[in-house]
């Protein structure tokens, strides 16, 4: 009997994100994962460290640690993870320049390697990055999706659980906008048991649960010093990854390339999109309050603001 062939996830960057969600995939049994480093050795190591686990949690599944992106071809799903991140005091724009460097060199190499791919973009500023690769690799932008808000709204999530003292499975929330200091929490599309968040928390609490989750990374940041989050980042690709690869069509807050949706012509920004075997499939589109339109607007226009200084900052190469 012919077996079937287990799907390959590629992620470049084997460092803290990387690695967790590359552990996450092989230990869930999900795909076969390569893991790819600039760091001689590190992709390897911690692939042999991560096999070496199976015969105790009894996967199957194959990580393969690598630096030479030969390795990648053939992958369904490339996820990068790699480049700076911020350290205390820093915004994530701090790192545009830098990591926007890289992100072009490896745009190149995926490109070249894994041209079938759909691409999610974790590194930061995510939403200037996804723009990068889309902008480099001419990728159509059903395949380049950056992560952010699954992510913003599982914290806003973990938030309100703590707060309403209610299980997290009672709990929805949706967070739109870039994955920067401007996102936006949508309070009344965010319910305990389906009842929107302002029925039944009062707006003081509702004030501090939105300042709280703008500012969850950079908490994490502050505690870790030497690290940003990683833990909760790479369960929010793993979800990404599954619907992806099981073709679940989840209803998923991601980073895509507007093309007029929510008044957007032509910007990477978080919305709501279905995510499927084919990448994005839809941008489910909600009926926003003018309020929640003007703080959508504001984050929008600081992304533009981005892009505007990557071009100045790389004129010949994007
Ligand atoms: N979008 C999000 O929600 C989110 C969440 C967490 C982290 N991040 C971002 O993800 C990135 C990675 O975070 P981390 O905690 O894993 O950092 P990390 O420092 O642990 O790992 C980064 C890895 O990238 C590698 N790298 C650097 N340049 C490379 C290149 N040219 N090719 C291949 N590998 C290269 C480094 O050697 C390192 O191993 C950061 O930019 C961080 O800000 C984003
Ligand atoms: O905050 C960071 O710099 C990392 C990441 O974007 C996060 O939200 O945890």
């Amino acid at each position: 009997m012919g077996q079937r062939k287990r799907r390959t996830v590629s992620i470049i960057g084997a460092g803290n994100v990387g690695a967790t969600t590359a552990q996450k995939i092989v230990e869930n049994g999900l795909a076969d994962v390569v893991i790819l480093d600039v760091r001689e050795g590190i992709a390897q190591g911690k692939a042999l460290d991560m096999l070496e686990s199976g015969p105790l949690l009894g996967f199957d599944t194959r990580v393969t640690g690598s630096g030479n992106y030969a390795d990648i071809e053939g992958s369904s799903v490339v996820v990068v993870t790699a480049g700076f991140s911020r350290k205390p005091g820093m915004t994530r724009d701090d790192l545009l320049h830098k990591n926007g460097e890289i992100m072009i060199e490896i745009s190149e190499k995926i490109k070249k390697h894994a041209p079938e791919a759909i691409v999610i973009m974790v590194t930061n500023p995510m939403d200037l990055m996804a723009y990068t690769l889309w902008k480099v690799t001419g990728f159509k932008r059903e395949r380049v999706i950056g992560m952010g808000g699954a992510l913003d709204s599982s914290r806003f999530a973990y938030f309100v659980s703590e707060v309403s003292k209610t299980s997290v499975s009672n709990i929805q929330t949706l967070v739109m906008g870039g994955h920067g200091d401007l996102m936006v929490p949508l309070l009344n599309f965010s319910t305990i048991s389906g009842v929107p968040l302002p029925k039944v928390l009062d707006p003081k609490t509702l004030e501090s649960l939105v300042a709280r989750t703008r500012d969850g990374g950079g908490e994490i940041v502050r505690l870790m010093k030497d690290s940003s989050a990683y833990f909760a980042p790479a369960a929010a690709v793993y979800l990404m990854i599954e619907s992806i690869l099981h073709d679940r069509h989840r209803v998923v807050p991601c980073s895509v390339y507007l093309e007029g949706e929510y008044g957007v012509q032509g910007a990477f920004s978080g919305v709501p999109i279905r995510i499927g075997s084919a990448g994005l499939e839809a941008v489910v589109e909600l009926p926003l309050s003018s309020s929640e339109k003007s703080a959508f607007e504001a984050s929008v226009k600081a992304i533009r603001e981005g892009v505007a200084s990557l071009h100045r900052h790389f004129p010949d190469k994007l």
